[in-house]
């Protein structure tokens, strides 16, 4: 697995419009070189944050706002619309304010649909497997690029330390009980994020930067499960200057100071 590259921002507000400039960067080189492009998007601070530093810049325009498929790493397990699910915000922030395709935009289902969130998660492993195209060599498409939030605890995704979902070769499985509310979460499995091409972690505040340090450390994704989250091709921890306070001197590049 590729070694992560860590760039450093002066603040939180810095390091959204800069991760809004590098997706943007990353959607147009992506389909002007194949056509159509894919991107997992991630609930959490910086993450909605980022989608809004997207939706406010005019070099939005310059993406394909139709020819994207649009995925997430994980879902509150809550109805459509509600306040606190990840898909609402990211509506919210950006989806509602580009072009996007309707059938492009792949929520996870939640409990209005009317399944349980076992069958939600079947549902988008069945979804994700039927876009996956040979060359992917799995049941996963390789996403173009993989937003991942982070909390202090450096869960990722809805994957939390020792919860059983970090065991699972599934590509998306249902979580119960996780320690951050609501208890009950679809996710993305390590097997599932690692089948992307480019993985982001984007962290921001003072309360991240043990977790940080752990995660670009030798620990295991059990313990640690920021510290699996690694891309195909090339994995970016993309951070402001409090997140990244504890990393060894050295490891980060200071983008922003
Ligand atoms: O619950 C979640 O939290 C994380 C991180 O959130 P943050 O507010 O600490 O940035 C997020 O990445 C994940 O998608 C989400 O469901």
């Amino acid at each position: 697995m590729n070694v992560p590259n860590v760039v450093v921002h002066r603040n939180a507000d810095i390091l959204a419009k800069a991760v809004a400039a590098r997706i943007i960067t990353r959607l147009v080189d992506v389909q002007s070189a194949k056509g159509s492009a894919s991107i997992v998007l991630t609930g959490g601070t910086v993450g909605i944050a980022t989608l809004a530093a997207i939706a406010a810049t005019p070099a939005r325009d310059a993406v394909d706002w139709r020819r994207l498929d649009i995925w997430w790493g994980d879902e509150r397990f809550l109805p459509s619309g509600h306040e606190e699910r990840n898909e609402t915000g990211a509506r919210a922030a950006l989806l509602d304010h580009v072009d996007v395709a309707p059938e492009r935009v792949h929520v996870m289902k939640g409990p209005d649909s009317g399944m349980t969130a076992e069958e939600s998660a079947e549902a988008y492993a069945a979804e994700l497997r039927a876009a996956s195209r040979p060359e992917d060599h799995g049941p996963v498409p390789s996403f173009d690029v993989m937003l991942l939030g982070m909390g202090p605890d450096s869960h990722v995704a809805s994957l939390f330390p020792g919860m059983p979902a970090l065991y699972d070769t599934r590509s998306v499985v249902a979580v119960h009980g996780t320690p951050k509310p609501p208890p009950t979460r679809v996710s993305l499995t390590l097997p599932a994020i690692q089948a992307s091409r480019e993985v982001w972690v984007v962290a921001a505040g003072e309360e991240k930067s043990g977790a940080v340090r752990l995660a670009l450390s030798d620990a295991g994704p059990v313990q640690v499960p920021a510290a699996g989250a690694r891309g195909r091709q090339r994995t970016l921890f993309l951070l402001d200057r409090t997140a990244a306070s504890k990393i060894p001197p050295g490891l980060g590049r200071m983008a922003s100071p």
